[in-house]
């Protein structure tokens, strides 16, 4: 087969490319399959049987129409070919059962790891629609897509929406959850220390909770816009302050800032980088900027890591005015905001921590 340009491919290439459009064009059916489970709750009913389902107890339990049951086992069958469940024997039956794989395990509503507010929170049209106006948003002065659609910033709108904005610290909460076991596990050595630690941006507090009570002798502050932080409560060593990090940062031994600096362009980043120097008034003896955010490395990294990487750089465009960085461009971020040296620890999969130093 030639193409007019000259270009000759056997059979098997052009079906290949074929098929690699086709399933370009069709990954939303992935992530609306998944959209269904979840709000089916298919995940919590596995869970909740406690062993494999088979699928007439599956339908039994659904609450759907159900002239619409054969449906169902079409999407189990897709959700099973993407290893969200596994079919397995049942001891002393023909039928097999529906059992539960770690990626769906992450989809359980009650679990403290639950990915689900966050996926239900991504596939919600408020930030699905911006997706529609990515092209329109290249050809006008818009600073974002999400901006071209809704008329807002993106914080703007989950300060304004109580629904955005608890199903989006919800979803922050369970990945703090997540990545804050790691820290306290195994990068204890970072932490040690401390005397006083402000988490900017640090959501409703879960990171600093935990490293709080990790080491109890570290005062944790958690600033975050009043809307996120009005109301809560602190403890011995944990306060909150409402307030905005371009302004001002309140003093401390060390800065966290999780999955803050992708949020915003050099310029902003430059700008709370300087802030979070400012907030460190021992900056000879100890005091740092503690980062954990994406290094992109399409070098190095496996296949899959890079493409969530990248997934990300495109979600940062799109909801934000954010971006993914190489190393390069985070150390000329530390450069331009002052900073003397830094130190990255590959330690949490398609993130890093980074440690920078006044
Ligand atoms: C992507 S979330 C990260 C939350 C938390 N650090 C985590 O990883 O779980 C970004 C956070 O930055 C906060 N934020 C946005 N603009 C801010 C500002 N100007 N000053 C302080 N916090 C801000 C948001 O409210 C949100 O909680
Ligand atoms: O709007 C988002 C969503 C996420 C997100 C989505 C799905 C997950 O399993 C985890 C996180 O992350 C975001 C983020 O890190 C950010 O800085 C801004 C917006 C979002």
């Amino acid at each position: 087969m030639a193409f007019p340009n000259g270009v000759l491919l056997s059979s098997h290439e052009l079906l290949d490319a074929q098929a690699h459009v086709w399933n370009h064009i069709f990954n939303f059916i992935n992530s609306m399959s998944l959209k269904c489970a979840l709000q089916l709750s298919i995940p919590d009913i596995i869970h909740k049987h406690g062993k494999p389902i088979t699928f007439s107890q599956l339908i039994d339990i659904l609450s759907i129409n159900k002239l619409k049951s054969p449906s169902i086992y079409r999407l189990m069958r897709i959700l099973t070919h993407s290893k969200f469940f596994v079919k397995v024997k049942i001891a002393g039956s023909v039928e097999e059962g529906y059992w539960l794989t770690p990626a769906s395990r992450l989809l359980l509503r009650n679990d403290p790891l639950s990915v689900a507010p966050f996926a239900l929170a991504m596939l919600d049209p408020i930030l699905v629609d911006p997706w529609h106006d990515v092209s329109e948003w290249f050809q006008n002065d818009s600073p974002t897509p999400f901006v071209n659609t809704h008329g807002r910033a993106f914080w703007e709108l989950a300060g304004d929406e109580p629904r955005m904005n608890q199903f989006f610290n919800e979803g922050m909460a369970s990945d703090a959850r997540l990545v804050s076991g790691v820290l306290v596990r195994d990068c204890k050595n970072v932490f040690e220390g401390l005397k006083s630690m402000v988490d900017v941006g640090g959501g409703t507090g879960t990171v600093a909770k935990i490293i709080g009570d990790a080491f109890p002798g570290l005062k944790c502050v958690v600033l975050d816009l009043p809307h996120v932080v009005d109301g809560l409560e602190g403890s011995e060593n944990l306060t909150f302050v409402g307030g905005d990090m371009f302004e001002s940062i309140p003093s401390a031994d060390s800065v966290f800032m999780k999955w803050i600096l992708h949020d915003w362009s050099d310029e902003e980043c430059v700008k709370i980088l300087k802030n979070c120097k400012e907030a460190i008034p021992n900056k000879e003896n100890g005091g740092k900027v503690i980062i954990v955010d994406i290094i992109v490395n399409d070098e190095k990294e496996d296949h899959e890591i890079v493409e969530t990487q990248l997934f990300y750089d495109m979600l940062m465009m799109t909801l934000l005015t954010g971006r993914e960085r190489t190393e390069k461009e985070w150390a000329k971020l530390f450069s331009d905001s002052g900073f003397t040296s830094y130190k990255i620890t590959h330690i949490l999969g398609v993130r890093s921590l980074i440690q920078v130093f006044p």
